[in-house]
C-alpha cells in the first residue's frame, strides 16, 4: 500500500474532540455579550483564542501527543463545515459582515428565518441542518480550520485539525426546493476537501481528522459503499497529511472494512459501543493506525482501566498500530471535577468529566506501552473506587424494585379515549380551538439572579419563594389578560426541566459547575443518575396549587416526562436504561397522583427527548420505542380518566415515532409543527392517532413575532386535517429563552388568531 504519508507520525494518545463553552462558560458570555454589543468582534476573538490554547496546553500537560483543533466554535460545527463549503442558504448572503452572516444563519434576525436546529445523533447537543438546493454550489473557505492550525503551531502543539467528513455532511443535510436528496452531491464535494487536503498540506499538518459519525446508523442507504469509495479518492490525492477517519457513537459495522480497504492511514473507533469483535474480523486494519475509544467521551463514569487495557490488549494483533482515544469528542460532558466542591466524595471517585477523562486515556496509552506495573497507583485507585461503587447501598432500593416488579398491564392502560374526552370535556368546559403555552415562561435575568442569590446565601428560601410567587402571579395575570383559556405557572422555579426534578429525587446527583454545551450558547448541566430512584417528597405541587388560587381558568400541572428525564441526565451505566426510565417513571406517576388529589383539572407530562434516544440503527429502534411508550404510560395512568393527560414534544423529526406518539395516548398532544406546515397532521391520522392535538403555530426559537393572519391560515390548514373538537392552538415549545415583549406580542396574534377562526365555525 503506497501512500505518502506512511512516515507519518503514528500518536499514542489522544481525544476525539473537546468542549468549546470554556470551563466557566466564558465563550458562552462573550458571544452573548457580542449579540448584545456589549463585546466587539476583537475581543470574541481573543477570548476564543484563549481558551483554544488554555485547552490545547491542558491535552498536552495530560500526555496526549496528537491535539484536536477546530473543534472550537462560536456556534456550531456543522454550521461551520457549511460556511468552510460555502453552502449557506442565500437569504443570508446579503448580510456583509462574515460574522454576522454566521449568528444570522443560525439564529435568524428579524426578518431572516434560521436553519433548523436538530438532535446531533442521539445526544441532547443541537446542529444546525445545512439546506441544500439544486443551486447550491459549493467552493472551499478553509480560513478557520487554517487559521486556528496556525495559532497552534505558533504555540508548538501537534495540532490534528477536525473536519466533518463530506459524508456525515450532506447525510445531515436537508434538501430544499425541489432538489435532490443532498448524499447525491458527494462527487461536488471530494475534490473540495481534496483541496482541503492540500491546503493543509501546505499549512505543515501532518494529521488531518474527518469525523464520520453517520457512518454507525442507516440515516441513508448504502453507507458502506460511499465510504470505501469517498475514502479511496481522498486518500488517493498524492499531496496529503495522513487522514484519520472517526466513527463514533457506534460500530461502524461494514464501513469499518470499506474504510480499511482504502488507503487511509487511521479509522477511530468507538469501543464503549462495542466493535471489538467487528474490528478483529478485518485483516486490513493491520496496516492502519486503530484510535481506540475505550474511555467514554459522553457518559462520566471512571472507566474500569483494568478492562479498558483488556480490550486494547485483544485489539493489539488486529491493528498495525493502536493509540488510545476517548470514544468521542468530550464536548458532550463537563470539564473537570475539580470545579464540584459539593459533590458527595464517594461520588466523586466513580466519575470522570473530560478533564480526568484526558489523564485516563494518557495512563491507559502507557500502560499499553509499558506495561500496567508502569500505572500501578492509578490502576489501584481506580479498582478502589469501582469496588466502593459496587457496594454502595444507594445503589439498590427494594422498595422501588418491589414495587415496579408488580406493575401489571392495567397499571400502564388508561380508560377508552373518546369516553375520557368526554369527561374531561364536561369537567373543563373550555372553548372550541382552546389557547395554551407549553409551560415555561422568559427565564428573566431577575429570576436567575434570585436563584444565584439563593445559591449564594445572599436570600433565604423564604425570600426566594416569595419571589418566585410574584414571577407566577405575574404570569398568571398575564395570561388572563391575553386571554388564554387553559393557564401554565410559568417554571420560574425551574433552573431546568430536567435538572430541577433530579434534584428532588432520590438516586439522582446535580452539578454546580457541570455545563455541557446544548445548542449554541444554550448550557445545560446534566444530572447524574447513580441509584434507584424514588421521590422524597411532592415536587411540583405548591406551585401548581398557588397558580391555581389565583385563577378561575384551568392551570396546568407540569411535569417532565420519565423518557426525557433520562435522555437528558447522565445515565447509569450498570443496569439497562429501560430499568431507570420505569424508575423515574413511578415518580413522576406519584407526582401525578398527588397534583390529581389537589384538584388540578390537566397535567402535562413532557417528552421533548422522545426521539432523540431513538438507537441509530434500524434494527434496535422497536425495542427501544415499547420500553418509552411503557415508561411514559406508567407515568400518566394513575389518574382517573376525568384528568387530561398532555403531553408535549419538540425538535423532532417523527417519522420514525409517529407510531409511538400515538401509542403515549395522551388526551392532547402538543407537536413543533410551524416550520413544517402541519405536515405531522396527516402523519399522525395515518398512524390512527385520534386524540386532541396542539400543532405548534409558531416558531418559539427565532425572535421573529408571527401576525395573526398567518397563525390563521395555519389553524385553517390544520381544520383540513384533523376535526374541530380535537384541535388545540399553542407555540411550538415553551417561551423561557424569549424576552416578555415577544412573548406578548406573539401570544397576543396568537389568541386573535384563534378566535377570529372560532367565529368563523358558527
Ligand atoms: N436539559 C435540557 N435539555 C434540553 C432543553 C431543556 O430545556 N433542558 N431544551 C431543548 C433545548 N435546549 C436548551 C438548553 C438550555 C437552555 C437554557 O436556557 N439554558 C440556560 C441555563 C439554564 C439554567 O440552568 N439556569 C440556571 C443557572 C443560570 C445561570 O447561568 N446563572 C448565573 C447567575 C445568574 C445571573 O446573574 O444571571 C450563573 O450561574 O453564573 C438557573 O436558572 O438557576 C443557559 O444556557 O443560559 C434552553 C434550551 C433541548 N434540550
Ligand atoms: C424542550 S420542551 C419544553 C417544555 C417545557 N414545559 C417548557 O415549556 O419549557
Ligand atoms: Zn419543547
Amino acid at each position: 500500500m503506497s501512500s505518502p504519508n506512511q512516515s507519518a507520525r503514528r500518536f499514542t494518545a489522544t481525544t476525539l474532540g473537546t468542549a468549546r463553552i470554556g470551563p466557566h462558560r466564558e465563550c458562552k458570555r462573550a458571544v452573548e455579550g457580542y449579540w448584545a454589543d456589549r463585546v466587539t468582534a476583537a475581543g470574541l476573538d481573543t477570548v476564543a483564542a484563549d481558551l483554544r490554547r488554555r485547552s490545547w496546553e491542558e491535552l498536552t500537560a495530560a500526555g496526549l501527543d496528537s491535539i484536536p483543533v477546530n473543534t472550537f466554535s462560536y456556534y456550531d460545527h456543522m454550521l461551520d463545515t457549511a460556511v468552510m463549503l460555502d453552502a449557506l442558504p442565500p437569504r443570508v448572503a446579503a448580510i456583509e459582515d462574515p460574522l454576522d452572516r454566521y449568528f444570522a444563519a443560525a439564529r435568524g434576525t428579524a426578518d431572516i428565518v434560521p436553519l433548523e436546529m436538530t438532535k446531533w445523533f442521539d445526544t441532547n447537543y443541537h446542529y444546525l441542518v445545512p439546506e441544500i438546493s439544486s443551486e447550491t454550489t459549493f467552493t472551499l473557505h478553509p480560513d478557520k480550520v487554517l487559521a486556528e492550525v496556525a495559532q497552534a503551531h505558533g504555540t508548538g502543539i501537534a495540532a490534528r485539525p477536525v473536519v466533518i467528513g463530506p459524508i456525515t455532511f450532506l447525510a445531515l443535510a436537508k434538501a430544499v426546493g425541489d432538489g435532490p436528496a443532498p448524499i447525491t452531491r458527494i462527487d461536488d464535494l471530494v475534490p473540495l476537501y481534496a483541496e482541503l487536503l492540500d491546503r493543509l498540506a501546505d499549512a505543515g499538518v501532518e494529521w488531518v481528522q474527518f469525523d464520520e459519525p453517520a457512518l454507525v446508523t442507516d440515516v441513508v442507504g448504502g453507507l458502506p459503499d460511499l465510504a470505501g469509495s469517498v475514502y479511496a479518492r481522498l486518500s488517493g490525492v498524492t499531496r496529503r497529511p495522513a487522514i484519520l477517519v472517526a466513527t463514533y457513537f457506534g460500530d461502524p459495522g461494514d464501513s469499518l472494512a470499506a474504510l480499511a480497504r482504502t488507503a487511509v492511514e487511521g479509522i477511530a473507533v468507538d469501543f464503549v459501543e462495542g466493535a471489538v469483535e467487528t474490528v478483529v474480523a478485518i485483516p486490513e486494519l493491520s496496516e492502519k493506525l486503530v484510535v481506540a475509544g475505550v474511555v467514554d467521551g459522553r457518559n462520566i463514569w471512571r472507566t474500569d482501566l483494568d478492562r479498558a487495557l483488556a480490550t486494547l490488549g485483544t485489539l493489539l494483533g488486529s491493528a498495525g498500530d493502536l493509540a488510545v482515544s476517548t470514544s468521542c469528542s468530550t464536548l458532550h460532558v463537563p470539564y473537570s471535577l475539580a470545579e464540584e466542591d459539593l459533590l458527595d466524595p464517594n461520588l466523586r471517585g466513580w466519575l470522570a468529566f473530560a478533564s480526568e477523562k484526558f489523564g485516563e486515556v494518557a495512563t491507559l496509552s502507557r500502560a499499553l506501552r509499558l506495561g500496567r506495573e508502569a500505572e500501578t497507583e492509578a490502576f489501584d485507585a481506580c479498582r478502589a473506587a469501582l469496588a466502593m461503587r459496587g457496594t454502595d447501598n444507594r445503589l439498590r432500593d427494594n422498595a422501588v424494585r418491589d414495587r415496579l416488579a408488580a406493575i401489571s398491564d392495567a397499571d400502564v392502560t388508561r380508560g377508552d379515549a373518546a369516553i375520557r374526552i368526554t369527561e374531561q370535556n364536561l369537567r373543563l368546559g373550555l372553548p372550541a380551538l382552546p389557547t395554551t403555552t407549553i409551560g415555561s415562561y422568559p427565564q428573566t435575568a431577575a429570576i436567575r439572579k434570585a436563584r444565584a442569590a439563593l445559591r449564594s446565601r445572599a436570600i433565604d428560601r423564604d425570600e426566594y419563594l416569595r419571589r418566585m410567587r410574584t414571577e407566577i402571579a405575574d404570569v398568571v395575570a398575564l395570561q388572563e389578560k391575553i386571554g388564554l383559556d387553559v393557564l401554565v405557572h410559568g417554571e420560574p422555579e425551574r433552573n431546568d426541566m430536567v435538572q430541577y426534578f433530579a434534584e428532588q429525587l432520590d438516586g439522582f446527583f446535580a452539578t454546580d459547575n457541570g455545563w455541557v454545551q446544548s445548542y449554541g450558547t444554550r448550557c445545560v448541566r446534566p444530572p447524574i443518575l447513580f441509584g434507584d430512584v424514588s421521590r422524597r417528597a411532592p415536587m411540583t405541587v405548591d406551585w401548581i396549587t398557588y397558580a391555581q388560587s389565583l385563577t378561575d381558568k384551568p392551570v396546568k400541572g407540569m411535569l417532565t416526562g420519565p423518557v426525557t428525564i433520562l435522555a437528558w441526565s447522565f445515565v447509569r451505566d450498570d443496569q439497562p436504561v429501560s430499568e431507570s426510565a420505569s424508575q423515574i417513571a413511578l415518580a413522576i406517576r406519584d407526582e401525578t397522583v398527588d397534583l390529581e388529589r389537589t384538584g388540578v383539572g390537566i397535567i402535562q407530562v413532557d417528552e421533548p427527548a422522545l426521539r432523540e434516544l431513538l438507537p441509530l440503527r434500524d434494527a434496535d429502534k422497536q425495542a427501544y420505542l415499547d420500553w418509552a411508550v411503557r415508561a411514559f404510560r406508567l407515568a400518566t395512568s394513575g389518574i382517573a380518566d376525568t384528568t387530561q393527560v398532555h403531553t408535549h414534544l419538540c425538535y423532532s423529526e417523527f417519522g420514525e415515532v409517529i407510531g409511538a406518539i400515538a401509542a403515549l395516548d395522551a388526551d392532547v398532544t402538543s407537536i413543533e409543527a410551524a416550520r413544517s406546515h402541519m405536515e405531522v397532521l396527516d402523519d399522525l391520522n395515518a398512524a390512527g392517532f385520534a386524540n386532541g392535538v396542539g400543532p405548534g403555530v409558531y416558531d418559539i426559537h427565532s425572535p421573529r413575532v408571527p401576525d395573526a393572519g398567518e397563525i390563521e391560515r395555519l389553524l385553517s390548514s390544520a381544520l383540513d386535517a384533523v376535526d374541530v373538537q380535537r384541535l388545540w392552538v399553542n407555540p411550538d415549545c415553551g417561551l423561557k429563552t424569549r424576552d416578555t415583549e415577544e412573548v406578548v406580542a406573539s401570544l397576543t396574534n396568537m389568541v386573535a388568531a384563534a378566535r377570529t377562526v372560532r367565529a368563523s365555525l358558527s
